[in-house]
Parts: structure tokens; sequence; C-alpha cells
């Protein structure tokens, strides 16, 4: 894929790369799509940028950068204590803090939380928002899904870490796949899949 497009609600979106921003993006307008954002340097940056609609009005931001094996390369998530929700993603999902950016000029600071370095993996970037504690969910957001290698070993992690089990870890009725949900401290859901379990449903 030549773009990467990253994906958002108003405090949830996607993001994907792409080479180029403008062609991205006339390619989804010519399908139909819904621009909502013109491509053009970030506020406050140099990156060019681009925000679309796709047909359930989830917002996708197509980022100007390199290619990545993973043209999804982050999502967004709005966090109202961004110090709570690092230790969290750390403690309890065993990401890394991969870079933390403030742009007071805008008013909000970005933490990117991963497995990997941002130019091989997918990433959680965590926005804090000044002076914004709290957000509406709605009931359109669902939630992410995370591998791991215990399902059962996490759940007893994110209980100790903030974190809330809304699913206790077990197997899937019917396949069998060993799964646990987990809400973090700002109440987005993830889910955890065992990985041996889901790499067999891929079979
Ligand atoms: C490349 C990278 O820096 C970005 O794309 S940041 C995009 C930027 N994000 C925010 O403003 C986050 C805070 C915002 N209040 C929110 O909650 O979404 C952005 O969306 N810029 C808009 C623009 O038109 O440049």
């Amino acid at each position: 894929m030549d773009s990467q497009i990253t994906g958002s609600t108003n405090m949830t979106s996607a993001q994907v790369s792409a080479t180029s921003v403008a062609r991205t993006v006339e390619l989804i307008r010519a399908k139909g799509g819904k621009v909502t954002r013109e491509p053009g340097p970030v506020k406050g940056g140099n990156t060019v940028i681009a925000f679309v609609e796709d047909p359930d009005g989830y917002k996708f931001e197509i980022i100007q950068r390199p290619g990545t094996p993973e043209p999804l390369c982050q999502v967004m998530l709005c966090v109202g204590d961004l110090d709570r929700a690092i230790s969290f993603y750390e403690k309890a999902c065993g990401m890394e803090l991969l870079r933390k950016r403030d742009n007071p000029e805008y008013k909000y600071t970005v933490a990117m939380m991963g497995y990997g370095p941002e130019e091989k993996n997918a990433v959680l970037e965590l926005t804090y928002n000044y002076g914004v504690t709290e957000y509406d969910k709605g009931n359109a957001y669902a939630q992410i899904a995370i591998g791991t290698d215990d399902v059962y070993r996490t759940a007893e992690v994110v209980r100790l870490s903030g974190g809330k089990v809304v699913r206790e870890p077990g197997p899937l009725p019917g396949i069998n796949t060993k799964i646990t949900s987990i809400v973090d401290p700002d109440g987005w859901k993830s889910v955890f899949v065992d990985n041996i379990d889901f790499a067999k449903e891929l079979e």
C-alpha cells in the first residue's frame, strides 16, 4: 500500500500511512469517500496529514511517512491523565513508551506506546488534551485486540495495574480460543487473545 491511514472517532482514531497523502485522498474521494480535512501540514508541524471518514463515520488520518510493513500504523485514544495511561499500558500490557510530544500551541500532548519501533509496528497514540479529564464514549467504539501468551496472567497483571477485567480469562464457547477483556483507567476496552489459539483459528 502506498499510503497509510490512522482512524478515529472524535476520541478514538486510526491512522494509515501513505507515501502520498494527496494521491490517497484523491483515490478515496473518487470512490465516494468523505474527506473532512484536506491534505496539508499538521497544525504546529510539518508532517502532511488528511482526515477521511468511512461510511460509518469513523475517522481515519492519512499520514505522509515512509511505508511501514503494516499500513495501519496508529490507533489514537484520548486519555484524561497521560501519566496514568502510560503507566497502565507499560505495566498491564507490557508496552514501551516510544516517544512523547507536547504541543502547547494546540494544547495537547501525545505519547506513543507500543511493542517495538513505530517504523515496524502499529502503536497506540495516547492523546491528552489540556484540561480534559473525561470523554463521552458513545456506543460505537468496541475494542482493540492484543496477542498474549497467557490470558490468565494478563488478567492478573491488569488487575494489579489499575485496570478492570470485564471478561474473565478462559476459552470462548465454540472455538476454544482463550481470551480476556479488560478496560483501561479511561474506560477503553481491549481484548487479549491467546497467541497459539489465534494462530489455530487462522489455519
Ligand atoms: C503527524 C502527527 O503529528 C499528527 O498527525 S497529530 C494530528 C493532530 N492531533 C491533534 O491535534 C490531537 C489533539 C486534538 N485536540 C484531538 O483530540 O484530536 C491533528 O489532529 N491536527 C489537526 C490538523 O488539522 O492539523
